[in-house]
């Protein structure tokens, strides 16, 4: 693939945000989510299945759930953005315990990287993007286009 065709990709001011948590750092996603409800309130949210129904359980937030991660959660949500449906991931991982599905973390980090998601890891991360002047503005940034293959295919078909 030529990396030579870009889109501008445009964030309006409410944003669509992945939220997930391995089950070491729930509790930590959770107390992050309380602190900052007044933000995350103004914004559509969607994450993993369970971490998506303690945040509905613990902070009254709407969290649209996918599959549990094992499950195949993560791709779900690496396919959203990839078809530019999600704009930033919270995803707190957990960096000291071995995940049966690591495959598909890392093609989750993977694909937000491609497509240039911000992507936070830890709370500190987080916390600097959900206070961001960005949050609350449209922004539009460049990224690899995305439709051009599918275009392409849909015509050779
Ligand atoms: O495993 C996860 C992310 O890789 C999280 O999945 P759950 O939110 O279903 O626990």
């Amino acid at each position: 693939m030529l990396q030579d065709d870009f889109i501008t990709l445009t964030l309006e001011k409410t944003k669509n945000i992945a939220l997930i948590a391995h089950d070491n750092k729930k509790h930590e996603l959770m107390d992050w989510c309380k602190e900052h409800y007044e933000t995350l309130k103004d914004h559509k949210l969607c994450g993993t299945g369970t971490t998506a129904r303690m945040i509905t359980d613990q902070t009254g937030l709407p969290v649209k759930g996918y599959n549990s991660g094992p499950l195949g959660g993560d791709q779900q949500i690496g396919a959203k953005i990839v078809e530019g449906r999600i704009d930033l991931v919270i995803f707190f991982s957990d960096p000291l315990t071995a995940q049966p599905h690591d495959p598909d973390v890392k093609a989750l980090l993977r694909i937000a990287q491609v497509y240039d998601i911000p992507i936070a890891n830890t709370k500190a991360t987080a916390d600097f993007i959900i206070t961001s002047p960005l949050m609350g503005q449209v922004y539009e940034h460049e990224v690899i286009n995305f439709n051009k293959n599918i275009q392409e295919r849909a015509q050779s078909l």
